[in-house]
């Protein structure tokens, strides 16, 4: 029998990524532990976007690897939101093959059941329609993300990762890169998990900001920003971002 305070889900709809660490250690080349992650415990609700924000060094990175399966030594559980999905990933580098053309980068990740798809609505959402045929070195470093964004939702990811993809870029290049993001999150709605260090940028995206705090990384507080994503103008966002740093003093 069913239990009726549980929501019925269909037999392979997606569900809430769910992460929990509960203790992280590194043994450094000198020999040395290092505690990377105390405990840390949050969701990231299907077809939702969160970001994790915390100091440098503080083990975002390291919960990405985790929930990608690159680091299996930890102690905890890691639940994806599909068991047969695809994961999808966005590096802080764009790590293009260069003598491949942008659309053969974005063509190489996909599936074989994929591999005739037709990538014309994508490069269009990313602005690439007359780029196809470009080497990455014929690219700016922009442009460069945009295929990488491209070739993340080209595989119609199941969960989308985003390990600081805007970092290096000018203010108006990124600020224009993170708009792409947001339209093309919108018209392929997957499940995202974010890391930042950029609090401007998480109030932006975000449907819940996880803080972090200190190496040994623990959670300092989830944030919910229900407000569409249209309506966050320059002004809602300043307030929204100071509001935040005066309740999480240093996250600036
Ligand atoms: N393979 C490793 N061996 C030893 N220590 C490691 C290893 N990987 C990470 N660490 C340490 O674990 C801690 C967490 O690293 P991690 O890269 O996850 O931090 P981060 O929050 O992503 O940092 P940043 O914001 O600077 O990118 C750091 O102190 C780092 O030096």
């Amino acid at each position: 029998m069913s239990n009726p305070s549980k929501p019925v889900r269909p037999a392979g709809a997606p569900s809430a990524l769910e992460v929990l660490v509960r203790d992280k250690r590194f043994r450094g080349a000198d020999g040395v532990l290092v505690h990377a992650i105390d405990e840390i415990a949050f969701d990231v609700p299907a077809g939702s976007f969160t970001t994790l924000i915390g100091p440098s060094g503080c083990g975002k990175t390291t919960t990405l690897r985790i929930i990608l399966g690159l680091d299996d030594d930890f102690a905890g559980h890691i639940r994806l939101p599909e068991k047969e999905g695809r994961t999808a990933v966005v590096f802080q580098e764009p790590r293009l093959l260069p003598w491949r053309t942008a659309e053969d980068n974005v063509r190489l990740a996909l599936p074989d059941a994929m591999e005739s798809e037709n990538l014309d609505d994508l490069f269009a959402i990313v602005g690439l329609s007359e780029m196809r045929n470009r080497y990455p070195s014929e690219l700016s470093l922009g442009l460069a993300r945009r295929v990488a964004l491209a070739r993340a939702f080209a595989i119609k990811p199941s969960l989308l990762l985003l390990d600081e993809p805007f970092v290096s870029l000018d203010e108006m290049t990124a600020t224009r890169l993170r708009q792409l993001l947001v339209t093309v999150w919108s018209a392929r709605r997957t499940t995202a998990l974010m890391v930042t260090h950029n609090l401007r940028e998480a109030v932006q995206l975000s449907d819940r900001i996880v803080f972090l705090t200190e190496r040994p990384a623990r959670i300092r507080g989830v944030e919910v920003i229900d407000r569409d994503r249209s309506a966050r103008d320059a002004d809602w966002r300043e307030r929204t971002v100071r509001d935040l740093d005066r309740r999480y003093s240093g996250v600036l």
